[in-house]
This record gives structure tokens, sequence and C-alpha cells, in this order.
């Protein structure tokens, strides 16, 4: 720490990495100090790129190895968005050089890879987070609001999520997603991780009882082992009658739906992942009431939106800016935030449970609860 800034390095120069150096760079409490390429002339060109579209006015290093980069003592916080296939020896590594981990998701390939990250960081004393922005959006804690006041949306019976995009064919022939030793979960990995999330979020992190999944379509392109799910369809069943779905896809145009309906209403989100462009996230509440009135029946529409203040695209306040303050918070603070592993975790064994199902015909599978 350095008085009261986090300072903080970043492994690789993925390209979500350009987006979270303005994240950093607005979020008041913390500075990019260094990041790390396999070669020292990308990580020069990167820093050359966000300078030019996101200018800090100190100098950040460039560093030619992750290595070098873990053994600076002025790095307080790593952000790793190295390919998931990759990433758990390189967070271990982090956590055992002492610096505070921020991890991309999906997390792991694995529950054991979380598992072993997790116990990395707790043995060394520093937090661990993954890098789902929505959860740091001020909508998510009106939506919570709403769930829980007993009279829009009532007991959940239902959520559906859907999240997915259209991807071009020389993307599927060429990017990390599609490839198996870097990305093995193909769709279910890197969309899945946020709809089994939104689930998680509406049950209040409640597990489910039973999980079922089904790859709907894959590819296995040149260079990739294996074949990794291009759509993916899963099911969740939990105590008390609530059930959940889930919808991943590289083929099926944006959408980012999430729909959580219960015995009295319903909640609808149509951007829950990324916010559309704008200064207020919103989502629907529902509460129709149907009349029979003689010969006449007549559906009333009653719904209403709730919106927050929030601008998008790394503003002061996006949620992508808040992910990164509220964790060099935690890391100024010298607290630890147990929730931010133990959430991946759970959304780890969803996954998991989701994909060994796909691979067994839809058998239901168990999960962890998580109890503790
Ligand atoms: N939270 C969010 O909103 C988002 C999360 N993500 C997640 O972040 C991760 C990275 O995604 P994205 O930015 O598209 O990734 P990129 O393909 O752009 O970058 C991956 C980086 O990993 C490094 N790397 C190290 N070894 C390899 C290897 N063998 N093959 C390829 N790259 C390697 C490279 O950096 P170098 O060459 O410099 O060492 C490369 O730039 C994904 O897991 C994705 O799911 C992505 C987008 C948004
Ligand atoms: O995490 C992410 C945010 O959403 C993108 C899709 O729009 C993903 O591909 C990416 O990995």
């Amino acid at each position: 720490m350095h008085g009261n800034i986090c300072r903080w390095g970043i492994l690789s120069t993925a390209a979500i990495a350009k987006k979270n150096w303005d994240s950093i760079r607005n979020s008041g409490n913390g500075q990019v100090v260094a990041v790390a390429s396999r070669s020292a002339e990308k990580a020069q060109a990167f820093i050359a790129a966000c300078q030019a579209s996101a200018p800090v006015s100190h100098t950040v290093d460039a560093v030619g190895s992750y290595d070098d980069l873990l053994a600076r003592s002025d790095i307080d916080a790593v952000y790793i968005p190295l390919p998931t296939g990759l990433r758990t020896d390189w967070v271990v590594k982090a956590a055992n050089a002492g610096k505070h981990v921020m991890v991309e998701k999906p997390c792991g390939v694995t529950v054991d890879d979380v598992q072993r990250m997790i116990d990395a960081c707790n043995a060394n004393n520093v937090q661990f987070m993954d890098g789902v922005m929505y959860m740091h959006s001020k909508r998510m804690a009106e939506m919570r609001r709403v769930l829980d006041d007993g009279s829009s949306v009532g007991t959940i019976r239902r959520i559906t999520s859907q999240f997915s995009f259209c991807a071009p064919e020389d993307w599927v022939q060429s990017n990390i997603r599609t490839g198996s030793d870097l990305e093995p979960a193909g769709c279910l990995g890197d969309l899945g991780w946020y709809t089994i999330r939104f689930i998680l979020f509406a049950m209040n992190y409640q597990m489910p009882t039973e999980v079922r999944g089904r790859i709907l379509h894959s590819v296995c392109r040149d260079g990739s082992g294996q074949a990794v799910p291009m759509e993916f369809q899963g099911e969740l069943q939990f105590e008390g009658g609530a059930s959940a779905s889930f919808y991943n896809s590289f083929r099926t145009n944006h959408q980012q739906l999430g729909h959580i309906s219960g015995d009295k209403g319903y909640l609808q989100v149509n951007d829950f992942v990324l916010p559309f462009l704008g200064n207020t996230s919103s989502f629907e509440v529902a509460n129709h009431n149907f009349v029979e009135d003689g010969c006449r029946f007549t559906m009333e529409q009653h719904s209403r939106q709730v919106g927050v203040a929030e601008y998008s695209n790394n503003a002061a306040d996006a949620q992508e800016t808040q992910l990164f303050r509220k964790f060099s918070e935690l890391v100024l603070s010298g607290t630890r935030d147990p929730f931010w592993p133990k959430v991946s975790l759970k959304t780890q064994a969803i996954l998991d449970a989701a994909l060994r199902s796909a691979n067994h015909e839809g058998r239901a599978e168990t999960v962890p609860m998580f109890n503790d």
C-alpha cells in the first residue's frame, strides 16, 4: 500500500485488461503500477494503447514475464485475466507472493482449482475475488430490496437467465473461448458463469439440490484438442420447489435476460451483465392482474421500471469501477471478505455439475451445499 492507494499489477495484455486499466484509473483508490506480458514489447504496446485512450500521469512499467511482476515489492494486488486453463497456477503463485488476487471468470476449470486458489489466498491472508462486474452495480442492491419486500415478486418459483452473443466464424476459429486447453467450458464458462451467478443471487446464494445440463451445440476447431460447448442449457432445482433454467450461446445474438417470477409478480432485467449505455440501470417489476367481469375477461397490465443512477463505460460510478474500488478498499482496510471466495466456489460447483450432467446424458447431479 502506498498511503491510501492500492498498487495494481496486471498479468497479461488481455483485451479485457484495457477496460479495467480504465476502471482502476477511475476508482480513486487504485493505480496500475506495472503490466506483465510474455513479451516486454507487448506489455509496452499495451501500456501505450491504454495511455492513448485513458491516460494516467504516473509511469507504468512494462514487465517481460509474469514471475518478474509477482516478485516486485511495489505491488499490492494483481488482476489476472489469463485464460482459464492457465489461471490456477498463477493465482497460487500470486497469493504465495503475498499479492491480493482479482481473478477473471470462469475462475477455474474445476471446483478443485478454485479451492486451491482460495486455500493459497487464505494461507497468505490475501483477498480473493472474481471479476464479475455486475455484482458491484447499485442495481443489484435495488433488486435485492424488491425481491425481499414480500409483495413485488413474493415467493420465488422460477428463474430464467440467458446470456448469448452470435460470434463470427473467424472468431470461432481463433478466440481463446473456443480452445479446449484455454477455455475448456466454452460458452458455459464464458457466459454461464454469469447466468449461474444471477440464479444464485436471486436465491440468496442457496445451492440447488439438483443440476442438469445439456450441450446443444459444440465445435472442435483447428488447434483445439477437444470440442467445447457453443450452446448450453442448464436446469436447477431447489429445496422448497423453486426451479431455474439458464441458456448460453455463441450462436444467438446479444441477450442478457434475467427473469425472476414468484407468486405475486416478476422482476425482469434485460441487460443484467453489461448495462445498456446510459446513466440509469433499470429493471421491470410486474404485478399483472386478471379480472373476470361477466363476459369481459381482462388482463390488466401493471408494471413499473425501477432505476438507479449509474453511468456505464468505466465512469466513476460504473459497476466495473465499483468492482476495483471495492477490492482496493478491502486491501487498504486490511480486512478480508469471505463472501467473495465462497460465491466463486458455489458458481464453479454448479458449472461443473452442469457440465458433468451434459456429459452423462443429462442425468441429475448434486452439488455441495457449502453450509458452514
Ligand atoms: N469480467 C469481464 O467482464 C470479462 C472477463 N473476461 C475473461 O477474461 C479472460 C480473458 O479474456 P480476453 O480478454 O478476451 O482474452 P485475450 O485472448 O484478449 O487475452 C488473454 C491473454 O492471456 C495471455 N496468455 C498467456 N498465455 C496464453 C496462451 N497460451 N494463449 C493465449 N493467451 C495467453 C496473453 O497475454 P500476453 O501475451 O501479454 O502474455 C493474452 O493477451 C477470459 O477468461 C474471459 O472469460 C473477458 C472479458 C470480460
Ligand atoms: O465476461 C465477458 C463479458 O461478456 C462477454 C460477452 O458479451 C464475454 O465474452 C466476456 O468474456
